[in-house]
């Protein structure tokens, strides 16, 4: 990920798969569908062997298709599971510690809220990106935070590390998010709760992200 390139998309997965082969086709036709950048596995309330089998299914899909995939809050899995990263939020850990545990190598991101301070903070620890949201309503996740386009501007307007959009993006609302400066719109429900599917999902955001520009 490099702060000079046009913004990308950053698919996460929804919280629980009940149908780990038929979700690993529904993720190769996806990815096969357009840009992806990066797959975050997020599954919640989970067993850690249950995540690891996830990771084992859906790790080499991504890779196949040169997508980096990062584990959701537990840097241990991330490195028993091979991911190319981890995603941090502010009760998961350490940035210094993950880059520790993961290597110079490992992309290491970093939830910040709205919150500039935060931000700061994990530039300085190392992180690879910081995540801003929630930018809009969402049915994904109980948000407490909302951040608004002008964080986006000054962050990229300020600093080389990328920035991240998170929360209830979708290609109707996202526009203003690429010109004020997202390197990555991470999304769940544009994708996968996309009524024509999420292959079309991935169509629609890149297509969305494209006329922003
Ligand atoms: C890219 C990205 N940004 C923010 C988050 C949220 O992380 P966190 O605050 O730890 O909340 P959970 O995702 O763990 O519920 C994220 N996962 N990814
Ligand atoms: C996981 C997550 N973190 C958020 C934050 O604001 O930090 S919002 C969010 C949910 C993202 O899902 P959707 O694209 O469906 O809104
Ligand atoms: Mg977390």
């Amino acid at each position: 990920m490099s702060e000079s390139d046009p913004c990308r998309l950053y698919l996460i997965t929804p919280p629980a798969i009940p149908d780990l082969p038929g979700f690993a086709e529904s993720l190769a036709r996806a990815l096969d569908a357009g840009d992806v950048a990066a797959l975050q596995l997020r599954l919640k309330d989970v067993p850690d062997d249950a995540v690891l089998r996830a990771a084992e299914a859906l790790i080499p899909v991504a890779q196949a298709r040169d997508v980096a995939v990062l584990m959701n809050d537990r840097m241990d899995l991330a490195k028993r599971a091979g991911c190319d990263g981890v995603h941090l939020g502010q009760g998961d850990g350490d940035p210094v510690a993950a880059r520790k545990l993961l290597g110079a190598e490992a992309m290491i991101g970093v939830t910040c809220h709205a919150s500039r301070h935060l931000a700061m903070e994990a530039g300085e620890a190392g992180a690879d990106y910081v995540a801003f949201g929630a930018f809009f309503p969402t049915g994904t996740k109980d948000t407490a935070h909302v951040a608004e386009t002008e964080l986006l501007e000054w962050w990229s307007d300020m600093f080389e590390i990328p920035c991240v959009a998170i929360g209830g993006i979708t290609a109707a609302n996202c526009p203003p998010l690429v010109r004020a400066g997202a390197d990555f719109l991470a999304v769940v429900g544009a994708v996968w709760n996309h009524p024509e599917g999420p292959a079309a999902g991935i169509r629609a955001m890149n297509a969305a992200i494209a006329s922003a520009r």
